[in-house]
């Protein structure tokens, strides 16, 4: 018999007090709705009443499926909840449950309520009682559990009891400060649940000791069914549990997925990797490549050793299969990989060269020997293409740049303003015509890129369509020896992406490098002939 364990998401509370996070009504509305269709069972929306937009949020409930959830803090000292404006605003709110914020530490009673131990338990008991009383479904966050339990464990448990017993569907025990480690919460959550069942016990832990997710599944194992978490572990300072990870390892770690089951199916688990980037799409924020489950590197594999084996049987370097969770395997080509390494990117690229093949030997060198200058290709799809077309001598000669020019200057322009111009002049040669353009640019590769794609004569239709959308600069090696690698991401005619890459000691000469490679890149795809 498996044991339900119930997904709760604070994305949308506690993920919008981290740093640089400000979600927008739409936002929250689409994340609540990825967080519906994943399966998770309660989406904790936002404070109602603390802000005109979590206030517009609660207007409507935002979930299909899910228990649509506002958070506020129990009543204020000194008023009834029937006349705390906080409280009313809670129960105002169109949602099915309503989590209050407690007090569980005495120190926390003392200090910063400042009231008696005994006015925070009766604040517990009266705010519990009037969510129900309203047709809610009521829990606690017990705030500072943990630490307000090694401090005073009577106190604590007593806070915990006052919400069970005035009807809380859930008791969480909250890490607020994430400086718990997994034996505690073991051994803390296994008393709690004399007190309260873990039926009615949930986790809430903060990642500041890098053990948020690990304290979840140690209470869980201690008897808690209800995790809290964020998607991609957002949250106040270093993060909430990641309730991507924990969906990851409930659903496919052994230990748990035969002992709980969750709310999501293994249809839903294989669009995880979707939902995760689509949340750092809407934050525009990079996602973490070493995300457990979701990251691109989560499945990519570079050393030599390991592609070898893994082209043989994925699962000798899987802890997992990544299709389950919406991944996708990767065999990376580096300095670090050997022929297995590039005989699976070469198959991706649809090239099949034999084992044998005289060229992947000599592919191999000139990339180690590229890699050791500072090229870096695990980024740059068209420009790997670009080597091995080159090694196999299927790169056409389309045009030579015979010189370039750029010049940066700034100067005030016709209404008084101080503005930077930088103006670039390439000079290519296409056969037997010479082509000279000039163009003006924000910046000097701007100006280079739009100069060398203004005319390329007859090539000029294929690359008609092309776009420079991101740039990307590293200074490597330091000193006086200092070259510079750049990644330049462009977007096609048909919405297709690629990056290519340059390396150069002069900033330049590497951006231009990535420049004339993309267009080679273009031209090759399109079939053009020299
Ligand atoms: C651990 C957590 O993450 S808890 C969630 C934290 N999140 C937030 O605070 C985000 C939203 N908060 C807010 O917008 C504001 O704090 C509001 C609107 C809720 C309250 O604003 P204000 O009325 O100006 O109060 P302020 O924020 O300065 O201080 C909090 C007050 O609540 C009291 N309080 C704090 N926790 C509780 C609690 N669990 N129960 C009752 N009162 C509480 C404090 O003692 C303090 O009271 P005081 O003003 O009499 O000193
Ligand atoms: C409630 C909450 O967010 C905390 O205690 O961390």
């Amino acid at each position: 018999m498996t044991a339900r364990i119930h997904l709760f998401d604070t994305t949308l509370r506690d993920g919008a007090q981290t740093t640089g996070v400000d979600f927008s009504l739409a936002d929250k509305i689409a994340i609540a709705g990825h967080l519906d269709a994943l399966g998770v069972d309660y989406v904790e929306g936002g404070y109602p009443g603390a802000n005109p937009l979590d206030t517009e949020l609660f207007r409507e409930k935002r979930t299909q499926r899910a228990r649509f959830t506002a958070f506020g803090m129990t009543k204020r000292a000194g008023r009834s909840a029937a006349n705390d404006p906080g409280i009313a605003a809670l129960l105002d709110a169109e949602a099915d449950a309503i989590c209050f914020v407690a007090k569980a530490w005495d120190y926390h009673v003392r200090v910063a309520l400042e009231i008696e131990p005994e006015e925070n338990l009766a604040a517990i008991r009266e705010s519990v009682a009037a969510a129900i009383a309203r047709g809610r479904e009521a829990m606690v966050d017990c705030e500072h559990f943990f630490d307000g339990y090694k401090a005073n464990p009577d106190y604590a448990l007593a806070c915990a009891r006052a919400a069970y017993e005035a009807g809380a569907r859930w008791v969480v025990l909250c890490d607020t400060n994430g400086g718990t480690l997994p034996s505690e919460v073991a051994a803390i959550v296994t008393r709690v649940s004399e007190v309260v069942p873990g039926d009615n016990l949930g986790i809430h832990a903060h990642d500041d000791c890098g053990c948020a997710v690990a304290n979840s599944l140690a209470a869980i194992e201690a008897g808690a069914r209800q995790v809290q978490g964020t998607l991609n572990g957002l949250g106040e300072r270093c993060g909430n549990a990641n309730l991507v990870t924990l969906i990851g390892t409930l659903a496919l770690k052994p230990r748990f997925a035969e002992r709980f089951a969750t709310g999501v199916t293994p249809e839903a688990l294989s669009r995880l990797t979707p939902v995760s980037r689509a949340i750092d799409e809407l934050l525009n924020r990079q996602p973490n490549r070493h995300a457990p489950y979701v990251g691109a590197s989560a499945f990519a594999t570079k050393a030599g050793i390991h592609a070898s084996a893994v082209l043989k049987d994925p699962k000798t370097y899987e802890h997992v299969e990544p299709e389950r969770v919406g991944n996708l395997r990767r065999v990376l080509v580096s300095d670090q990989g050997g022929k297995s390494n590039l005989r699976a990117e070469l198959e991706r690229l649809g090239l099949d060269l034999g084992k044998d093949d005289p060229r992947l030997g000599r592919m191999l060198q000139v990339l180690k020997e590229k890699e050791a200058l500072g090229y870096a290709y695990e980024g740059a799809d068209a420009s790997f293409y670009l080597l091995v077309k080159r090694v196999m001598g299927e790169v056409p000669d389309f045009f030579d740049v015979e010189r370039y020019s750029v010049n940066v200057e700034r100067r005030w322009n016709a209404k008084g303003e101080l503005t930077t111009v930088a103006e670039a002049i390439v000079k290519v040669r296409v056969g037997d015509e010479v082509l000279i353009s000039a163009a003006e640019g924000n910046g000097p590769v701007n100006a280079l890129d739009v100069a060398l794609r203004k005319d390329l004569g007859r090539y000029q239709e294929p690359i008609a369509g092309l776009e420079l959308i991101d740039f990307k600069v590293r200074i490597f090696q330091g000193g006086t020896d200092a070259a510079t690698r750049v990644l330049v991401e462009f977007r096609d005619g048909d919405g297709s992406r690629f990056t290519t890459v340059g390396v150069s000691p002069n900033i330049i000469d590497a951006s231009f490098e990535a420049l004339t490679d993309a267009i080679d890149y273009t031209l090759l795809k399109a079939g053009a002939t020299a």
